[in-house]
């Protein structure tokens, strides 16, 4: 089986160097340092583990014959240019496994048809620091995928990137990939939305009551667009996270305030991806996570005041009208 990894940045490099340890695998990525230091001297992990592993990596022009499986992580704000730098170099089979935030496999569906398109939330976060270096920001006992398909067939193919995603870490199959994607968008519309918009870390949100009284409405509204989308299940290891989050009154927000500690504490020390975009000056995927939260509420008339804050001030630090800094807290109602 021939292997691509399409965007070797934060995730990729990362995700790459595990699987070159096992497997051939061509990490394709526009960056020309970047992909020159990986050739040169490998691919270098720091944080949470250090190691350096020899891969392969290409730039797209180089790309030769066709894959089998492509793993998909750039950005999704870069999907168009990635497709059609693949277009020559897949065939009828090639599955796409998106391993992208938000809910990416809808448009890819579109593109690919249901039977190539897999998908997969990743557990754990990296910052890449620069050219062949990328840190894990995770602790490396908590790091793990779940992998299914939207309409929770298991097929070939999705046991195909299980396997693969294996030589990294666990990966669970999820048979409610919808409720898993959500369960993980419930992360990122809040602590990587709210870390976007205040540039600061998960443990600077939960660590000021402030801040934590919003991460909790935030959390409070999502959820409610997720559940009359249809979400039964907002699943991260089988366990559904509405019970321990949800609250209806101030008395029940106190109550589940442990769990949100209990949940994001051990993460402490992440920073968003979104976060990232914007100290490197590029655009975020804010409309793709709250973004989408705001436009999935407007379709099933659920409000959604908070993530659209969320969004406005991410637009704003975008065009650099304004600066992620925590006295952003004023511009939420
Ligand atoms: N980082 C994290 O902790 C997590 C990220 N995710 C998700 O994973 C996905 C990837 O995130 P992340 O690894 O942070 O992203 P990065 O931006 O760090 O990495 C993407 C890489 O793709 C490169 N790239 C851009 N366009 C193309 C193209 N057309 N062809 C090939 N390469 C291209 C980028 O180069 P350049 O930078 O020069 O544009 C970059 O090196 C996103 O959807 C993100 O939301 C999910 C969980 C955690
Ligand atoms: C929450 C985190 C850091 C890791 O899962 C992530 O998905 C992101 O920042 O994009």
């Amino acid at each position: 089986m021939r292997l691509a990894l399409m965007g070797a940045g934060s995730l990729g490099t990362i995700l790459g160097a595990f699987i070159s340890e096992k497997k051939e695998i061509d990490l394709i990525d526009v960056n020309k340092e970047h992909v020159k230091a990986l050739n040169d001297k490998g691919a270098r992990i720091v944080g949470t583990i250090d190691k350096t592993v020899p891969v392969k990596a290409i730039m797209p022009e180089e790309m030769e014959g066709t894959y089998d499986l492509v793993i998909l992580l750039v950005k999704q704000t870069y999907n168009e240019s990635a497709f059609d730098s693949l277009k020559d170099h897949i065939h009828a089979k090639t599955i796409i496994a998106t391993l992208q935030n938000g809910f990416p496999e809808p448009s890819l569906l579109d593109v690919f048809g249901e039977e190539r398109v897999i998908g997969a939330t990743v557990s754990w976060g990296a910052t890449w620091q620069g050219p062949g270096v990328s840190e894990l920001t995770s602790d490396p006992g908590k790091l793990s995928f779940d992998v299914g398909r939207l309409d929770g067939k298991i097929t070939e193919q999705v046991e195909q990137v299980k396997e693969i995603l294996e030589c990294m870490c666990p990966a669970h199959i999820a048979n409610n990939l919808g409720g898993t994607r959500w369960a993980k968008l419930l992360s990122n519309a809040v602590f990587s939305g709210l870390s976007a918009c205040f540039g600061c870390t998960f443990g600077e949100l939960l660590a000021d009551e402030k801040y934590e009284k919003l991460v909790h409405y935030v959390m409070k509204e999502t959820i409610e667009v997720g559940t009359k989308w249809g979400v039964t299940s907002f699943e991260v290891d089988g366990v559904d996270l509405k019970p321990y989050l949800y609250f209806e009154t101030e008395e029940q927000r106190l109550e589940k305030a442990p769990s949100y500690q209990a949940f994001w504490g051990p993460h402490k020390l992440l920073k968003a991806s979104m976060l990232q975009d914007i100290e490197k000056g590029r655009k975020t995927e804010i409309n793709e996570i709250n973004g989408l939260v705001v436009r999935i509420g407007k379709e099933l008339g659920v409000a959604t005041p908070l993530n659209e804050t969320i969004v406005s001030i991410v637009n704003k630090i975008e065009r650099k009208e304004l600066k992620p800094t925590l006295t952003n807290l004023s511009l939420f109602k």
